[in-house]
This record gives C-alpha cells, structure tokens and sequence, in this order.
C-alpha cells in the first residue's frame, strides 16, 4: 500500500509527520515522531488529538516499535517487546476507545501471523495494516458524510463543539465531514463553532479548517451556545464521539453534554458523527466510560495568560458523557442509528 500523506498525518515508511496541533492556528509547525515514544508522548501532549487520529496515530506508533525491535534474533522477545510497545501506547489517553480499538487490531495482525512469518516480514504486514486503517478512516468518514448529509437541508446553520473534522482524523472528519458532504452536495451551509474552553479545539481548529475549506463560520464562546438557540439561528447540531457505550450514551469533549441539554430545550436535533471504532459494546452506559482528567494549567491559563493564581482549586475533566435520550441520531457509515440504541447498535455491529 502508498504511503500516506493528509493534512494531518504523513507516514514516511520510517517515520510519522505530525501537524502539531497544539501551535495552530498562528503556526504550521510539523513533528517527526521516529520511534513509538515519539509517538506515544505526541498523543499524551495533543500534538495529534481527536479519536480517529489517535487510533491511526497509535497504529503506526505500533509499526515504528515494530522496526525498532525486529533485529532481535529471538521472535518471543519481539513479542515481548511488542507487548511493551503495546502497553505504552494504549496508557496516553483514556477515554478515545479508537486508540485500544487500533491497538488491538495491530496486535491481532501479529499475532495471527506470528507463527507463518519472519520479523522482516512481520514488520511489513504490520505496515499494511496500519496505512489499512489509516485509508480506511479517510473512506469511512466520506460514507458517515453521506449517510449523515441527508439530515441537513439546504440553508441550514449548523453548530458544532471541539474539533471533529480532517485534523481529528486522518482526513474530512466525522461531524464536519457530514457538513462538507452537504455543501459538496451544493447545500448551503453555514456553521457555527464553539470555542470549547479549555483546550479551544472549536476555535482553534474547527475554524481554522472551515475556513482553509470555505465553508462560511463563525466563532462564538462556548456559554453563548444557549442564546443563539433562542435566537431560532440553529437548526442542527452535529458534534464527533470520543466513546459510544452500547445503551447509546455518549462521551465528547467536555461542553458536549450542556449543548445536548440545550439542544433538547430549543427542540433542535442532536447528531453524533461517529465510525463504528468508537462504539464501545463492551461498556454498558456512560457510567463505564473512563473520563480523562488534564492538567490543571489547562484552566488556569488560558491560551499562555495566566487566569488564576496556583492556589486556586481546579477541575479538569477533558470528557462529559451525554445520555442516550439527548441525543437525536448516530450517524455511522453503516447507517443512521435512533433510539432505541441498545438494540439498534448491537444489530450494526454484529452485521
Ligand atoms: C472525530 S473526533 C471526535 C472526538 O474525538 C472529538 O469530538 C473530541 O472530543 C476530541 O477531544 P480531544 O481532547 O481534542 O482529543
């Protein structure tokens, strides 16, 4: 298979490019990650974010490891190694299920073709499977933007939180993939994007790619959400998903729950754009799902001015969960999932 080269990501064959998103969008600034900690600390630190982009990101952190350690004579240290790999990629973030969901993908490949294969060969079976994941992100994304753009009418605004577009996947993106499908339909769309304190994804990147793809935006602050609602300015909202349990529930950047809550009081339908990968069937509800907790000084600055001094307690969870019954549709690539969940998801992934 080529290699690959998107907006976010370029696997070179020895290494993984970046774009570090941490700097955008007053900066292009690129990181090379050589080695899986390389990789694995470029998750941790968000220079690479958005659960489909993590799950990719960590396949080919997999494939670096892999190369790292293939000149050990001694295959079962190779697998040990690659457990190691494995086991240290997997513990960067906790809440996108897409990086476990690509782990053990990688993992299974292996193992499946440990006995019949060399190193050398593993290795490169290994590659294949990690640019499979990554070309089929970008063809799963086109087929959620499908299924999902029939929702969305010709001069529709509509409103997203966080980031869950090209930048958060390997390319087009689950929720924006959907609004670029409408408008490459010939809808006309517009959109608005919340900031989403603390990280501001929403401002930060979501405006930064609508506008790189001329799709009419506009920035508002997350707590003005409410008032633009009343103001009858929305008539969809679409947000991406970090982890769907089996009941439905789901978990996204943290903000996603109150505009759910919002949504349901201005009788605005609320879509979740999201692959397959993400739903968990392993976890019940929402009460499973692990919330990451950031570092405080995501709060107590904002954008490198400080807000506070230290002293000041803070809380910092990165994730909310929003119940089944706030939530209008799941957009997958297979089909659009409604209530009830339970039953319509297990018919899905079982398919
Ligand atoms: C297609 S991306 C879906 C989600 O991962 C996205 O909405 C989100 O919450 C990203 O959170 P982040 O903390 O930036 O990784």
């Amino acid at each position: 298979m080529k290699n690959i080269k998107t907006m976010t990501m370029e696997w070179t064959g020895n290494s993984l490019v970046l774009i570090d998103q941490r700097y955008l969008p007053l900066e292009e600034k690129y990181v090379e990650c050589r080695n899986y900690l390389d990789v694995a600390n470029s998750i941790k630190d968000m220079v690479v974010r958005g659960a489909p982009a993590i799950g990719a990101t960590a396949a080919f952190g997999f494939v670096l490891g892999a190369k790292e350690f293939s000149h050990l004579s001694d295959k079962n240290l190779f697998l040990n190694k690659l457990d190691e790999v494995k086991n240290s990629l997997s513990k960067t973030r906790p809440t996108a299920v897409n990086l476990f969901w690509a782990l053990n993908r990688m993992d299974k490949v292996l193992k499946d073709s440990f006995q019949n294969e060399e190193t050398n060969d593993l290795v490169k079976t290994l590659e294949e499977e990690a640019l499979k994941i990554a070309y089929e992100d970008i063809e799963i994304n086109k087929q959620i933007g499908k299924n999902g753009e029939t929702l969305l009418n010709d001069g529709d605004t509509v409103l997203t939180h966080c980031n869950a577009g090209a930048l958060a996947t390997v390319d087009y993106g689950t929720a924006l993939g959907v609004i670029r499908a409408a408008v490459e339909n010939g809808k006309d769309i517009q959109v608005y994007a919340d900031e989403t304190r603390p990280y501001l994804q929403g401002a930060r990147l979501t405006v930064w790619e609508l506008v790189k793809s001329g799709i009419k935006t506009t920035l508002i602050t997350d707590n003005m959400a409410g008032w633009v609602m009343k103001q009858g300015k929305i008539n969809a909202i679409i947000v991406g998903a970090d982890r769907i349990a089996r009941n439905g529930d789901v978990a996204n950047k943290i903000g996603t729950y109150s505009v759910a809550v919002l949504a349901k009081r201005h009788g605005i339908p609320f879509y979740v754009a999201a692959p397959l990968s993400t739903i968990d069937i392993e976890t019940k509800d929402g009460e499973g799902i692990p919330i990451e907790e950031r570092n405080h000084n995501e709060v107590r600055f904002c954008h490198k001015t400080r807000l506070v001094p230290d002293d000041v307690n803070i809380y910092n969870p990165a994730f909310d969960v929003t119940p089944n019954e706030l939530v209008t549709a799941i957009i997958t690539e297979k089909k659009v999932l409604r209530s009830p969940y339970e039953k319509n998801i297990m018919e899905v992934v079982t398919l």
